[in-house]
């Protein structure tokens, strides 16, 4: 999948970026919100608890962020819940003021941030559309053009004449997206439009996504889908409770975010303990997990997932019997495979010879970590095992509906009135 050419051509746009002016600046930047204990409700409460107001708590939302990001980056936020990332956002939106440092934006920038902002709740959506078409200097005529193009992108033709108060959540955020899109800004605000569609929509933004990224747009991107930093960020930066704790590639940041969620499970080196066979005649030297052409410890569920193991032959061996099991968080097989069940002829290795193994499928899975078991055994009845390392790779998959099942399979519904 990843190819020489495609490695040349990502090596020269690091060092284009690195040369290349800056886009957005974000100077020492630090933002507290204050939380009163108590508040008052009515007059009488306020007359009977005059003190009452002056308790406050404070919550540093952002503490002394300073980053540079380039004219043409493609930079990722991440963070867990309550991180700071949307602050952030609003503060490089102008939607709230720094307590201490400034932000300096080079070029026009189109904020979509979230549910509501910029749009009118009253208007419908084909109004608040063409409005801030206007306002992001487009002619009616222009805008009205646009607005199509917006609606068929958001999917949404059935409700382009619906209130947006009226919107779901998931609705307004596919519009807020798609018109953000259509404005020839040079700088996007992004916050978490992959949480709120099905596979077909977030393809469509991924789609989206590859198209910016190749025109040159500067793009802030929040999101909780490690496999898309990876897969599109040229820089990101890790933020935790408001302090920034790393700016740095996308594998290192998303390995990063993965350890502060689960703990260094992720590439940890596995214990001889969970092996099993003698190791005489062969020994399994690794295993992984590839998405994209490309190693990953995070994907996205519904992702081309492979599974590979790399295996050292100590002694001629006769069609070795390959196979792999995959086991979420709490233990439970979600999946097993294995060369013999396929009828895969497998072939003769002499000693000294190494076999790659990999197995590709469809990772319809849900939110968990997952385990990666891979095992080599004589091929004949019985199971005669010359190596199984439990555990040996991980990989965390990000599903953005938690339907409480382990399985995220594709389906299709219907409802007819009967
Ligand atoms: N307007 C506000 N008033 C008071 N506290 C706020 C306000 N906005 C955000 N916060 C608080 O600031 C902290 C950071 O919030 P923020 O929304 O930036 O987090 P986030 O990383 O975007 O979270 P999530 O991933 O859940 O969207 C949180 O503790 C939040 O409760």
């Amino acid at each position: 999948m990843s190819s020489a050419p495609s490695t040349a051509r990502e090596a020269r746009r690091k060092e284009r970026l690195a040369a290349a002016p800056p886009a957005v600046e974000v100077d020492h930047v630090s933002k507290t919100f204050r939380l009163p204990h108590q508040q008052f409700h009515t007059l009488k409460e306020r007359v009977l608890h005059p003190m009452r107001s002056m308790t406050y708590d404070e919550l540093h939302a952002l503490k002394d962020v300073d980053v540079t990001i380039r004219q043409g980056e493609f930079f990722g936020i991440v963070g867990r819940n309550g991180s700071g990332k949307s602050t952030l956002l609003k503060c490089l939106a102008g939607i709230y003021r720094p307590d201490h440092g400034r932000v300096k934006l080079h070029g026009r920038l189109s904020p979509f941030i979230e549910l509501g902002v910029g749009f009118n709740p009253d208007l419908t959506a084909r109004d608040n559309v063409v409005i801030n078409a206007v306002m992001m200097g487009l002619t009616r005529r222009e805008a009205r053009r646009a607005f199509d193009q917006v609606v068929e992108f958001a999917e949404l033709q059935e409700f382009v004449d619906l209130k947006l108060k009226n919107y779901s959540s998931g609705m307004a955020v596919r519009l807020g997206f798609a018109t953000a899109i259509q404005v020839d800004a040079d700088v996007l605000l992004v916050d978490e439009v992959l949480a709120v569609g099905d596979a077909a929509f977030q393809q469509k933004c991924f789609e989206e996504f590859t198209r910016l990224r190749a025109s040159g747009k500067t793009i802030v991107f929040v999101t909780h889908d490690m496999a898309a930093v990876e897969r599109f960020c040229d820089r990101a930066m890790l933020i935790e409770r408001g302090d920034v704790l790393d700016i740095a590639g996308p594998h290192e940041i998303a390995q990063a975010y993965n350890e502060l969620n689960f703990g260094r499970l992720v590439h940890d080196t596995p214990t001889e303990e969970g092996r099993y066979g003698d190791q005489v005649a062969c020994e399994i030297s690794d295993a992984w997990f590839e998405a994209f052409g490309e190693r990953v410890a995070q994907i996205g569920t519904g992702t081309g997932l492979t599974a590979a193991m790399r295996v050292h032959f100590h002694q001629a061996v006769e069609n070795p019997v390959f196979a792999f099991t995959l086991r979420n968080e709490i233990g439970h097989t979600v999946f097993a495979a294995s060369s013999e069940w396929k009828g895969t002829e497998t072939g003769s290795y002499a000693a000294g010879e190494e076999a790659v193994v990999r197995m590709e499928f469809h990772a319809v899975l849900a939110t968990s970590l997952y385990k990666l078991t891979p095992s080599v055994a004589r091929a004949g009845s019985g199971a005669d095992t010359m190596d199984l390392r439990e555990d040996l790779a991980t990989l965390y998959v990000h599903a953005t509906q938690d339907t409480g099942a382990i399985l995220h399979l594709p389906y299709s519904l219907e409802v007819e009135r009967g």
